[in-house]
């Protein structure tokens, strides 16, 4: 029984000052290559376990999830006020309760009910990307994801630029940006900062944290009482908070009211990962045109030029179904998940894997395997034709996590995903940008760091592919 391999460290502070300051996940896979898939690191006599292949994710989070499915604690969150929040709750009884809510409420049956909203906001996707002056299409493909997941969770509908829930979810990404990432800060290793003013060297952040508090209180608020409001004037549309507060009413809820408001703003918090993955799409559809093309006759054959596709066109897109599977394995945009935290002393092939180490799923390095995925870097969509019409390589599953804490809305992200796609594709080319001189600008496939992994560069130029598109989408406006 030994510990599991990882690079050379130092006495007392451990790998502190090995850990990579930019694109660990890039770092860990090199390491793996020398350590292994099961790799240890220490920081401040913490045990941080990296898992860079599939057998070791599944072997540990899922088949042994009874101990694997903690998170790490996170105080500044918690200074934060970020209360009940499903992604960074520990594991016990209230995270079983809060998972059941969010398990039902996206479940596939209940996704499939979602589909006209997200049908009518991918039209409204296209009309915003195509009267866009500026080319930064990030703001664009928020409003985009912002618009499900109001609608979703508040049933609320954005018509407006001053819509204050579109303030609010800037809010929730300055948050997020201003508190770097979960578990990364000075506080987070060393919990006392906590209660040390914000000058205080090290304690900088918990001034952060207070200062925001007042934000983050908005968010737990404002969308829980709006939809209060409109349940009691008879007009409140279907949604998340309608739902849990019939629930209330009718004394058959599972959860407080301080803790349904933390469960919508859990989802409200969500918004990110999706618009980042379709920027992902953009940036691939820009560096691989002969895929578009092959999208491009796939609509066309399929879905004619007379309407714009739906839903039930879905089974007869296998091309489409490839490039939206790419998409997520190509640039994963949640590199190293959300850490995990095990709860008992365990051994793994032979390894001691001590209780409360925190877990990294790799899951960067997980789409870049070599025994998996041939030519791992580029986007080659035909990799999941399965055989023998194509190499059958599996679908990226690992990019929504593992075990008791696997993303449990990733039926209705696919979705959010696919309509977005295809919908992109039957109206539009997206090609390269060009500069000032009239040079073609082609963007690196290199993603930003952090909890938010976004293209670093999505220079491109989006246009209508055909008169009869852009009759097609000037007719949504009317209808939707
Ligand atoms: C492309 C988009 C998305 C990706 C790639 C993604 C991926 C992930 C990953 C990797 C985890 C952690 C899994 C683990 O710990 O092993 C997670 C957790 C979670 N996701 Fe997603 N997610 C996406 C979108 C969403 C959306 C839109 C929602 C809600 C509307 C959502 C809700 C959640 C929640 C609540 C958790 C926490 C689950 C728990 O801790 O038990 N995700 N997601």
């Amino acid at each position: 029984r030994h510990s599991p391999p990882g690079p050379p460290k130092d006495p007392l502070i451990g790998h502190l000052r090995h850990m990579p300051a930019a694109q660990a996940p890039f770092v860990f896979h090199d390491w793996a290559k020398i350590y292994g898939d099961v790799m240890q690191l220490k920081v401040l006599g913490k045990s941080i376990i990296v898992l860079d292949s599939l057998q070791a994710a599944v072997g540990l989070l899922d088949k042994r999830g009874a101990i694997y499915s903690d998170r790490p604690p996170l105080p500044l969150y918690e200074l934060l006020g970020w209360n009940y929040m499903l992604s960074f709750m520990r594991y016990g009884e209230t995270f079983t309760r809060h998972r059941q809510v969010y398990q039902a409420f996206f479940s596939r049956q209940q996704c499939a009910e979602f589909e006209p909203i997200q049908t009518e906001e991918a039209h409204r996707l296209v009309r915003n990307i195509l009267s866009s002056e500026t080319d930064d299409y990030g703001s664009v493909l928020s409003r985009y994801t912002t618009g499900i997941l109001v609608q979703v969770v508040a049933g609320h509908k954005i018509t407006s630029d001053d819509d204050h829930y579109l303030e609010l979810s800037k809010m929730v990404y300055q948050v997020f940006s201003v508190t770097g990432a979960p578990g990364g800060t000075p506080i987070d290793f060393i919990p006392a900062l906590r209660h040390l003013p914000g000058w205080f060297p090290g304690a900088y952040y918990a001034g952060v944290a207070r200062a925001w508090q007042p934000v983050v209180r908005q968010l737990y608020d404002y969308p829980y009482e709006s939809v209060q409001q409109e349940k009691e004037a008879g007009n409140a549309s279907p949604s998340f908070l309608l739902s849990r507060l019939q629930e209330i009413e009718n004394n058959t809820t599972q959860l407080t009211p301080e803790e349904i408001k933390g469960a919508a703003a859990t989802l409200f918090g969500a918004e990110l990962p999706t618009r980042s993955a379709i920027a992902v799409f953009l940036l691939a559809m820009v560096l691989y045109p002969e895929c578009q093309i092959i999208a491009h006759k796939e609509i066309d054959s399929v879905v004619g030029a007379s309407r714009l596709p739906t839903f039930s066109d879905r089974g007869d897109l296998p091309y489409i179904e490839c490039i939206l599977q790419e998409t997520l394995r190509w640039n994963p945009v949640a590199p190293l998940g959300v850490p995990h935290r095990s709860t008992q002393d365990d051994v793994y092939r032979g390894m001691f894997i001590p209780k409360g180490s925190i877990i990294f799923a790799n899951i960067r390095g997980m789409a870049l395997d070599e025994n998996t995925y041939k030519d791992p870097t580029k986007f080659i969509p035909e990799r999941f034709i399965p055989s023998p019409a194509g190499p059958g390589e599996p679908e990226f599953g690992s990019l929504f996590g593992f075990g008791r804490r696997r993303c449990p809305a990733l039926h209705f992200v696919e979705r959010n995903l696919w309509i977005a796609i295809v919908s992109i594709l039957a109206t539009c080319t997206v090609s390269n940008a060009v500069d000032e001189k009239g040079n073609i600008i082609v963007p690196e496939a290199t993603m930003s760091d952090g909890v938010d992994s976004y293209p670093k560069d999505l220079r491109c130029l989006i246009k209508p592919r055909s008169r009869s598109a852009e009759g097609l989408i000037a007719e949504t406006a009317l209808v939707d």
